[in-house]
Protein backbone atom coordinates (compact mmCIF):
# COMPACT_ATOMS: atom_id res chain seq x y z
CA UNK A 1 0.00 0.00 0.00
CA UNK A 2 0.79 3.84 -0.77
CA UNK A 3 -0.30 6.99 0.19
CA UNK A 4 -0.24 8.07 -3.12
CA UNK A 5 -2.92 10.59 -3.97
CA UNK A 6 -5.49 9.53 -7.03
CA UNK A 7 -4.40 11.81 -9.32
CA UNK A 8 -0.57 10.37 -9.02
CA UNK A 9 1.29 8.30 -11.76
CA UNK A 10 0.72 4.38 -11.34
CA UNK A 11 4.14 3.05 -10.50
CA UNK A 12 6.10 3.77 -13.89
CA UNK A 13 8.52 1.27 -15.71
CA UNK A 14 10.36 0.30 -18.82
CA UNK A 15 9.83 -2.96 -18.96
CA UNK A 16 7.85 -4.63 -21.57
CA UNK A 17 6.16 -1.32 -22.98
CA UNK A 18 2.26 -2.62 -24.30
CA UNK A 19 0.01 -5.62 -22.68
CA UNK A 20 0.69 -8.97 -21.04
CA UNK A 21 -1.43 -11.42 -19.77
CA UNK A 22 -0.15 -14.43 -18.30
CA UNK A 23 -2.05 -17.37 -17.13
CA UNK A 24 -4.72 -15.93 -16.84
CA UNK A 25 -7.78 -17.47 -15.30
CA UNK A 26 -11.33 -16.34 -14.56
CA UNK A 27 -14.23 -18.21 -13.28
CA UNK A 28 -17.92 -16.75 -12.43
CA UNK A 29 -20.18 -18.03 -9.89
CA UNK A 30 -22.76 -20.84 -11.22
CA UNK A 31 -25.32 -22.21 -9.37
CA UNK A 32 -23.28 -24.26 -6.96
CA UNK A 33 -19.63 -24.77 -8.80
CA UNK A 34 -17.52 -21.85 -11.21
CA UNK A 35 -18.50 -21.16 -14.87
CA UNK A 36 -14.20 -20.95 -16.24
CA UNK A 37 -14.69 -17.63 -18.50
CA UNK A 38 -10.77 -17.41 -18.51
CA UNK A 39 -8.59 -20.86 -18.89
CA UNK A 40 -5.02 -19.61 -18.56
CA UNK A 41 -5.17 -17.14 -21.03
CA UNK A 42 -1.44 -15.92 -22.57
CA UNK A 43 -1.41 -12.71 -24.74
CA UNK A 44 1.71 -10.02 -25.76
CA UNK A 45 0.58 -6.98 -27.96
CA UNK A 46 3.09 -4.78 -28.30
CA UNK A 47 3.43 -1.36 -28.64
CA UNK A 48 1.76 -0.13 -32.27
CA UNK A 49 0.57 -3.71 -32.65
CA UNK A 50 -3.20 -4.44 -33.36
CA UNK A 51 -4.47 -7.81 -32.52
CA UNK A 52 -8.10 -9.22 -33.36
CA UNK A 53 -9.85 -11.58 -30.98
CA UNK A 54 -12.76 -13.72 -32.71
CA UNK A 55 -14.73 -15.79 -31.10
CA UNK A 56 -18.30 -17.38 -30.53
CA UNK A 57 -20.89 -15.38 -28.15
CA UNK A 58 -19.95 -16.79 -24.57
CA UNK A 59 -16.47 -17.64 -25.62
CA UNK A 60 -14.82 -15.22 -23.03
CA UNK A 61 -13.72 -12.38 -25.56
CA UNK A 62 -15.77 -9.78 -23.37
CA UNK A 63 -14.09 -11.21 -20.18
CA UNK A 64 -10.94 -11.06 -21.72
CA UNK A 65 -11.33 -7.30 -22.13
CA UNK A 66 -12.57 -6.72 -18.59
CA UNK A 67 -9.57 -8.48 -17.37
CA UNK A 68 -7.28 -6.75 -19.87
CA UNK A 69 -8.60 -3.10 -18.63
CA UNK A 70 -7.77 -4.16 -14.70
CA UNK A 71 -12.18 -4.05 -14.23
CA UNK A 72 -12.32 -7.80 -13.22
CA UNK A 73 -9.49 -8.75 -10.99
CA UNK A 74 -8.48 -12.67 -12.75
CA UNK A 75 -8.50 -15.68 -9.96
CA UNK A 76 -4.84 -16.59 -11.66
CA UNK A 77 -2.35 -15.22 -13.77
CA UNK A 78 -0.95 -11.39 -14.08
CA UNK A 79 -2.34 -8.87 -16.10
CA UNK A 80 0.75 -6.60 -17.27
CA UNK A 81 0.46 -2.99 -18.24
CA UNK A 82 3.92 -1.37 -18.99
CA UNK A 83 4.99 -3.99 -17.46
CA UNK A 84 3.04 -3.11 -13.86
CA UNK A 85 1.53 -5.71 -12.83
CA UNK A 86 -2.38 -4.88 -12.08
CA UNK A 87 -2.87 -7.10 -9.68
CA UNK A 88 -0.04 -6.09 -7.01
CA UNK A 89 -1.68 -2.54 -7.25
CA UNK A 90 -4.53 -1.37 -4.50
CA UNK A 91 -7.55 -0.13 -6.03
CA UNK A 92 -6.43 3.51 -6.18
CA UNK A 93 -3.37 3.05 -8.02
CA UNK A 94 -5.40 0.66 -10.41
CA UNK A 95 -7.85 3.53 -11.28
CA UNK A 96 -4.55 5.77 -12.03
CA UNK A 97 -3.30 2.83 -14.30
CA UNK A 98 -6.58 2.62 -16.04
CA UNK A 99 -6.72 6.58 -16.32
CA UNK A 100 -3.29 6.97 -17.56
CA UNK A 101 -2.62 3.80 -19.85
CA UNK A 102 -5.80 2.45 -20.70
CA UNK A 103 -7.74 3.40 -23.43
CA UNK A 104 -11.07 1.57 -23.65
CA UNK A 105 -13.54 1.80 -26.50
CA UNK A 106 -17.44 0.04 -25.86
CA UNK A 107 -19.47 -1.24 -27.88
CA UNK A 108 -22.30 0.90 -27.43
CA UNK A 109 -21.25 4.36 -27.62
CA UNK A 110 -21.63 5.52 -24.27
CA UNK A 111 -21.14 9.30 -25.23
CA UNK A 112 -22.87 11.80 -23.24
CA UNK A 113 -26.62 12.93 -24.47
CA UNK A 114 -25.55 16.81 -23.95
CA UNK A 115 -22.12 17.56 -24.64
CA UNK A 116 -20.97 17.85 -28.23
CA UNK A 117 -17.78 15.72 -29.62
CA UNK A 118 -15.48 17.93 -28.85
CA UNK A 119 -17.24 18.54 -24.56
CA UNK A 120 -16.86 14.34 -24.89
CA UNK A 121 -13.16 14.66 -24.79
CA UNK A 122 -12.74 17.96 -22.29
CA UNK A 123 -15.03 16.67 -19.59
CA UNK A 124 -11.80 13.77 -19.09
CA UNK A 125 -9.83 16.89 -18.63
CA UNK A 126 -11.26 17.70 -15.28
CA UNK A 127 -9.03 14.89 -13.89
CA UNK A 128 -6.24 15.30 -15.94
CA UNK A 129 -5.31 19.15 -14.88
CA UNK A 130 -3.96 19.84 -18.31
CA UNK A 131 -4.84 23.65 -19.31
CA UNK A 132 -7.68 24.22 -20.93
CA UNK A 133 -6.85 25.93 -24.10
CA UNK A 134 -3.90 23.12 -24.67
CA UNK A 135 -6.55 20.61 -23.92
CA UNK A 136 -8.87 21.59 -26.39
CA UNK A 137 -6.05 22.07 -29.11
CA UNK A 138 -5.68 18.76 -28.49
CA UNK A 139 -9.30 17.31 -28.34
CA UNK A 140 -9.75 19.31 -31.82
CA UNK A 141 -6.92 17.64 -33.78
CA UNK A 142 -8.02 14.34 -32.23
CA UNK A 143 -11.23 14.93 -33.47
CA UNK A 144 -10.10 15.55 -37.03
CA UNK A 145 -7.48 12.88 -37.06
CA UNK A 146 -10.15 10.04 -37.13
CA UNK A 147 -11.85 12.08 -39.65
CA UNK A 148 -14.59 14.87 -37.77
CA UNK A 149 -13.58 18.11 -38.30
CA UNK A 150 -14.92 21.50 -38.49
CA UNK A 151 -19.25 22.00 -37.48
CA UNK A 152 -19.08 18.15 -36.18
CA UNK A 153 -17.02 18.55 -33.31
CA UNK A 154 -19.72 20.78 -31.85
CA UNK A 155 -22.72 18.65 -32.51
CA UNK A 156 -24.31 16.07 -29.64
CA UNK A 157 -24.29 12.57 -29.98
CA UNK A 158 -27.80 12.26 -31.53
CA UNK A 159 -26.56 14.91 -34.47
CA UNK A 160 -24.08 12.45 -35.57
CA UNK A 161 -24.53 9.21 -37.65
CA UNK A 162 -23.54 5.62 -35.49
CA UNK A 163 -19.82 5.61 -37.37
CA UNK A 164 -19.04 9.21 -36.08
CA UNK A 165 -20.30 8.06 -33.09
CA UNK A 166 -17.63 5.30 -32.65
CA UNK A 167 -15.17 7.48 -33.98
CA UNK A 168 -15.51 10.52 -31.30
CA UNK A 169 -15.23 7.24 -28.87
CA UNK A 170 -11.99 6.45 -30.48
CA UNK A 171 -10.88 9.94 -30.03
CA UNK A 172 -11.80 9.90 -26.28
CA UNK A 173 -9.74 6.90 -25.87
CA UNK A 174 -6.64 8.39 -27.09
CA UNK A 175 -7.01 11.53 -25.58
CA UNK A 176 -5.10 10.11 -22.39
CA UNK A 177 -2.31 9.09 -24.52
CA UNK A 178 -2.79 4.95 -23.57
CA UNK A 179 -0.21 2.61 -24.41
CA UNK A 180 -3.00 0.13 -24.16
CA UNK A 181 -6.18 0.47 -26.48
CA UNK A 182 -9.09 -2.20 -25.90
CA UNK A 183 -11.69 -2.34 -28.39
CA UNK A 184 -15.19 -4.60 -28.38
CA UNK A 185 -17.35 -5.06 -31.16
CA UNK A 186 -16.78 -1.77 -32.67
CA UNK A 187 -19.19 -2.20 -35.24
CA UNK A 188 -21.57 -3.76 -34.10
CA UNK A 189 -24.12 -0.97 -34.58
CA UNK A 190 -22.66 -0.38 -38.33
CA UNK A 191 -22.74 -1.53 -41.55
CA UNK A 192 -20.12 -3.16 -42.74
CA UNK A 193 -18.62 -0.65 -45.02
CA UNK A 194 -19.05 1.97 -42.26
CA UNK A 195 -17.35 -0.90 -39.92
CA UNK A 196 -14.69 -1.67 -42.13
CA UNK A 197 -13.67 2.38 -41.81
CA UNK A 198 -13.42 2.29 -38.46
CA UNK A 199 -11.61 -0.73 -38.16
CA UNK A 200 -9.11 0.64 -40.90
CA UNK A 201 -9.34 4.10 -38.23
CA UNK A 202 -8.06 1.75 -35.69
CA UNK A 203 -5.54 0.01 -37.25
CA UNK A 204 -3.94 3.71 -38.34
CA UNK A 205 -4.32 4.51 -34.99
CA UNK A 206 -2.45 1.85 -33.42
CA UNK A 207 0.33 2.91 -35.64
CA UNK A 208 -0.17 6.82 -35.14
CA UNK A 209 -0.25 6.47 -32.04
CA UNK A 210 1.55 3.23 -31.27
CA UNK A 211 -1.25 2.10 -29.04
CA UNK A 212 -1.28 -1.85 -27.96
CA UNK A 213 -4.36 -2.55 -29.98
CA UNK A 214 -6.80 -5.37 -28.88
CA UNK A 215 -10.26 -5.06 -31.15
CA UNK A 216 -13.00 -8.35 -30.12
CA UNK A 217 -15.55 -9.05 -32.94
CA UNK A 218 -17.55 -11.02 -33.93
CA UNK A 219 -17.36 -9.63 -37.89
CA UNK A 220 -15.05 -11.87 -39.65
CA UNK A 221 -15.18 -10.21 -42.49
CA UNK A 222 -13.00 -7.34 -40.64
CA UNK A 223 -10.21 -9.84 -39.55
CA UNK A 224 -7.72 -9.46 -42.39
CA UNK A 225 -7.35 -5.46 -41.40
CA UNK A 226 -5.27 -7.01 -38.10
CA UNK A 227 -1.93 -7.43 -37.50
CA UNK A 228 -2.45 -11.00 -35.46
CA UNK A 229 -5.73 -12.65 -35.11
CA UNK A 230 -6.30 -14.55 -32.15
CA UNK A 231 -9.40 -17.27 -31.68
CA UNK A 232 -10.99 -17.53 -28.48
CA UNK A 233 -12.90 -20.91 -27.51
CA UNK A 234 -14.38 -21.90 -24.06
CA UNK A 235 -12.52 -19.15 -22.54
CA UNK A 236 -9.07 -20.77 -24.09
CA UNK A 237 -7.22 -18.03 -26.64
CA UNK A 238 -4.97 -19.83 -29.65
CA UNK A 239 -3.43 -18.48 -32.74
CA UNK A 240 -5.82 -18.55 -35.97
CA UNK A 241 -5.03 -20.65 -38.31
N1 LIG B 1 -21.18 -11.78 -14.52
C1 LIG B 1 -21.24 -13.06 -14.93
N2 LIG B 1 -21.68 -14.03 -14.09
C2 LIG B 1 -21.73 -15.31 -14.48
N3 LIG B 1 -21.37 -15.74 -15.70
C3 LIG B 1 -20.93 -14.82 -16.57
C4 LIG B 1 -20.85 -13.42 -16.25
N4 LIG B 1 -20.37 -12.75 -17.33
C5 LIG B 1 -20.18 -13.67 -18.29
N5 LIG B 1 -20.51 -14.90 -17.85
C6 LIG B 1 -20.37 -16.17 -18.61
O1 LIG B 1 -18.99 -16.31 -18.96
C7 LIG B 1 -18.87 -16.82 -20.29
C8 LIG B 1 -18.07 -15.83 -21.14
O2 LIG B 1 -18.84 -14.66 -21.30
P1 LIG B 1 -18.32 -13.38 -22.12
O3 LIG B 1 -19.33 -12.31 -21.96
O4 LIG B 1 -16.92 -13.08 -21.73
O5 LIG B 1 -18.34 -13.98 -23.63
P2 LIG B 1 -18.29 -13.20 -25.03
O6 LIG B 1 -17.43 -14.03 -25.90
O7 LIG B 1 -17.91 -11.80 -24.82
O8 LIG B 1 -19.79 -13.28 -25.50
P3 LIG B 1 -20.61 -12.26 -26.48
O9 LIG B 1 -19.89 -12.32 -27.81
O10 LIG B 1 -21.97 -12.88 -26.53
O11 LIG B 1 -20.60 -10.91 -25.85
C9 LIG B 1 -20.28 -17.06 -20.79
O12 LIG B 1 -20.59 -18.41 -20.57
C10 LIG B 1 -21.15 -16.15 -19.93
O13 LIG B 1 -22.44 -16.68 -19.77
Amino acid sequence: MTNAPATTAAPATTVRPGLALRAVTLSYPDGESRLTALDEVELTVAPGEFTAVAGPSGSGKSSLLAVAATLLRPDRGEVLVDGVDAGALGARERTALRRERLGIVFQQSNLLASLTAVEQLLVLESVRGRRPARARRRAEELLESVGLAGTKQHRRPHQLSGGERQRVNIARALFGSPSVLLVDEPTSALDHERGAQVVDLLAEVTRTHRTATVMVTHDRALLGRADRVLEMHDGRLTEAR
